[in-house]
């Protein structure tokens, strides 16, 4: 007893070390924010910045630039309306910007000295912004992603907060959950999870938290950023019971079977079922939102009722906004293809599975609850045969 109390005690002092050395790592305030990334949640999250940002002189300088992939709309330059009629005529229609965020298409000025750096481009596009952003940005700067994306390669499972790490030497947090942006920029309730280091969490929860947009904070930043990416996913699998015109009792099925799934997706590279994280905003929450309210599902469901395919659903439906779950489906079945070798993916992930061979290899949508009692056998043993099959 006293042994393991000691042992907790030096536990306690070592964590309180290493949050002091990553206190004194940290840039002083008052902060530079940029945001790369003006899309529809890119500017949602922009106004509880950029309201943050004017209430807080002490911790953030006011002006708040945003990174714009510049494009003409109507004859004029996106940034020149942006700047303007502080209005994103093109991605969040209808909703005034908050003056002090100052729109640039120069991604070397958006990011000119910026402590700190929130990312909020579709996936797809991240990669090649991260050399200029390094050269650009602040010595300690500090970063969270938004995005709900995943990526894959050789090693397995790379996350986007992985990409940027790699790609700006700097310790990256993550931002996830039930946000759809059209619903936060009406003004109404939402919660989010934030997952990273203590300190740099803190932080961030000072850049995000709202009187009706709550922010709680977590560690396990990796859990926290597979949800988001991973719903997106079951979105897909909800969106295609509504082009079925299944009701509401088999979608609550897709999504109860698609949190276990995301689950042991998360329990396939930490070891352990993340229960706690599940039931955050960025888990429970996110899943149920996603399958009522976003993209994902609806694009799903226009899927099942035509004959078009992905691009053409997304043009159609989308007004240049992208989808991420199509392409998050198809990196996860390349994870699922490496970890399960012997092409048994489908006895641990058999909704994933269908989700895939409807959405890309022309398996009939019927086909959803194909073999989805497979998911019950884990639910006997939690935890022990998935762990068990990675060691
Ligand atoms: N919209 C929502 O309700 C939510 C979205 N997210 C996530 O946020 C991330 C960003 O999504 P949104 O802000 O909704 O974007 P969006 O889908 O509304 O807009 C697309 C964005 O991509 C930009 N873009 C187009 N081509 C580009 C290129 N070649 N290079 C760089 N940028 C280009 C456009 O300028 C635009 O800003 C995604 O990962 C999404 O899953 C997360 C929570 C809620
Ligand atoms: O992430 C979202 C809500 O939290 C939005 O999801 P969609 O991209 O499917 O609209």
């Amino acid at each position: 007893m006293l042994q393991r109390l000691q042992q907790m005690t030096l536990g306690l002092g070592a964590r309180e070390e290493a949050e002091r050395q990553e206190h004194d790592k940290m840039p002083k305030p008052p902060l530079k924010v940029s945001i790369i990334g003006s899309g529809n949640w890119g500017c949602t999250a922009g106004i509880l910045v950029a309201e943050n940002c004017a209430e807080k002189p002490k911790l953030f300088k006011e002006e708040v630039l945003m990174w714009v992939h510049e494009e003409e709309v109507e004859g004029r330059k996106l940034t020149e309306i942006m700047n303007t009629d502080h209005e994103n005529v093109k991605y969040l229609p209808g909703v005034k910007l908050p003056k002090n965020i100052v729109a640039e298409s120069d991604l070397a000025t958006a990011c000119k000295g910026a402590d700190v750096l929130i990312f909020v481009v579709p996936h797809q596009f991240l990669e090649g912004l991260l050399p200029t952003i390094k050269e650009n940005m602040a010595k300690n700067a500090i970063a969270i992603s938004l995005i709900k994306g995943i990526d894959f390669d050789e090693s397995g499972i790379v996350l986007v907060s992985d990409v940027i790490r790699k790609g700006l030497g700097i310790e990256v947090s993550a931002l996830m959950g039930a946000n759809v942006a059209s619903e936060i920029a009406d003004g109404d309730f939402a919660e989010a999870t934030i997952g990273g280091p203590a300190g740099h969490a803190r932080v961030l929860q000072e850049v995000f938290h709202r009187p009706k947009f709550h922010v709680t904070t977590v560690r396990d930043s990796d859990a926290v950023e597979l949800c988001g990416a991973l719903k997106n996913i079951v979105a897909l699998g909800a969106g295609f019971c509504d082009g079925l015109g299944y009701g509401n009792n088999a979608k609550a099925a897709i999504i109860r079977i698609g949190l276990l799934e995301i689950g042991r997706f998360i329990e396939l590279r930490s070891g352990e079922f993340p229960t706690e994280i599940l039931l955050q905003s960025c888990g429970a929450a996110d899943l149920i939102t996603t399958c009522y309210g976003g993209r994902n599902r609806k694009c799903a469901e226009a899927f099942v009722a035509g004959s078009k395919n992905w691009e053409e659903i997304e043009a159609d439906l989308l007004g240049g906004q992208k989808l991420q779950g199509t392409l998050t489906c198809a990196e996860v079945f390349k994870v699922l293809a490496a970890e399960f070798p012997k092409g048994n993916a489908d006895d641990h992930f058999p909704l994933f599975c269908n989700i895939h061979r409807i959405a890309f290899e022309g398996a009939k949508p019927e086909t959803i609850f194909d073999g989805l009692s497979k998911s019950e056998k884990m639910l006997e043993e939690p935890g022990v045969p998935l762990a068990r099959s990675m060691l």
